[in-house]
């Protein structure tokens, strides 16, 4: 599938603006950003609900949305999986898959079996949706959208109404069965760590703008700018300023490549980016290449979350919060003084906006 230019304004605003991407079979591409960027109206255009006011829309090629044509909803092979995209309630399983099926009865009951199969709900063929439990009703759903072997299927926040661990299980079977089906999945989500889980691609979209398009280790790792890194996780922000394409920090000299001197910049790296290491009399650990020079600082507050513990520190340099995220095994009190450094390689430097 192949969009293009797609652009819709509602009261003068435009919510999508110019947005063009393309997912190819048997990929997931999840289009992720907070709420209200638009991400619902794009799909709303792609399914043929909403009309475009430019851009075009190819499903396999062929124009199913442009300036003149305008094929139907239902006939641009297109399947939706919404959070409240009911089953038919008066509908056993059977018949709600079974539903926009065409061919003699015994072709559909064949393809039904096999899909139910293949979502693990042949035993419930015949019960009804209120017998189901919300991740079988999920199942079915599944099953309804793939059954006329769509060529894409839009998904908007499709698993936002089950509970976190039937969550993650329900993601993974619905990706395999989409992979093997070969659907160009596009998915609607605000939530980082759901594309992160089912993307091959992400598309960052703000203000109706897609800023960022790529794998997500590379969206994640290499943010476009100091919003798209701060959208993934917490971040810490220092700021500099650069003279000869280096900026000077308390934490050593960064590279800014390209800018000019005088450049205002925001140094931003991750909590989990953050080492911290013992005060040895006033004197912290010696600098690295990897880290750096340490700078000092007394922890605010520190809290034990499992896997790791998130400590808060005040810094002596300019009396700044940064913000740590370390194995559980530290657990510092607050009043300590500790040392910082920061992984060099994972420091961002943004132009400031
Ligand atoms: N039919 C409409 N009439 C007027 N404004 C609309 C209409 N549909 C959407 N909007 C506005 O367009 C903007 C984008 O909405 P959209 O639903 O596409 O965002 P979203 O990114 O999907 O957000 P969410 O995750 O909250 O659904 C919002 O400000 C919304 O209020």
């Amino acid at each position: 599938m192949k969009i293009r230019g797609l652009t819709r304004t509602f009261g003068g605003r435009r919510v999508v603006d110019d947005v063009s991407l393309s997912v190819m079979p048997g990929q997931v591409t999840c289009l992720l950003g907070p709420s209200g960027c638009g991400k619902s109206t794009t799909l709303r255009m792609i399914a043929g609900v909403e009309n475009p006011e430019a851009g075009e829309v190819r499903v396999d090629g062929q124009v199913v949305c442009d300036r003149t044509v305008r094929v139907p909803p239902e006939a641009r092979s297109i399947g939706l999986m919404f959070q409240d995209f009911a089953l038919f309630p008066h509908l056993d399983v059977a018949r709600n898959v079974g539903f926009g099926l065409s061919g003699s009865r015994a072709e559909v009951r064949a393809r039904v079996a096999e899909l139910l199969e293949r979502v693990g709900m042949s035993d419930h063929i015949d019960a009804y949706p209120h017998e189901l439990s919300g991740g079988e009703q999920q199942r079915v759903a599944l099953a309804r959208a793939i059954a006329p072997r769509p060529r894409v299927m839009l998904m908007d926040e499709p698993f936002s109404g089950l509970d976190d661990r039937l969550r993650d299980d329900i993601r993974d079977e619905t990706l395999d069965v989409l992979k093997q089906e070969g659907t160009a999945v596009l998915l609607v989500t605000h939530e980082p760590a759901e594309a992160m889980r089912m993307a091959d691609e992400i598309a960052l979209m703000r203000d109706g703008r897609i800023v960022q398009h790529g794998a997500p280790y590379n969206v994640y790792n290499a943010p476009a700018d100091l919003a798209a890194a701060a959208f993934f996780s917490d971040i810490n922000v220092i700021r500099g300023e650069v003279r000869g394409a280096l900026t000077e920090t308390p934490f050593g000299q960064f590279l800014a490549p390209g800018l000019p001197d005088g450049t205002a910049v925001d140094i931003v790296f991750r909590p989990q980016h953050v080492r911290i290491d013992f005060d040895r009399g006033g004197r912290g650990p010696h600098p690295t290449a990897e880290t750096g020079t340490p700078a000092r600082g007394v922890v605010t507050r520190a809290r034990f979350m499992g896997a790791e513990s998130l400590v808060e520190f005040r810094m002596d340099f300019d009396g700044s919060i940064l913000k740590a995220r370390v194995p559980s095994v530290f657990l510092p009190r607050r009043g300590t003084a500790l040392w910082l450094m920061v992984r060099r390689d994972r420091c961002f430097v943004f132009p400031r906006r």
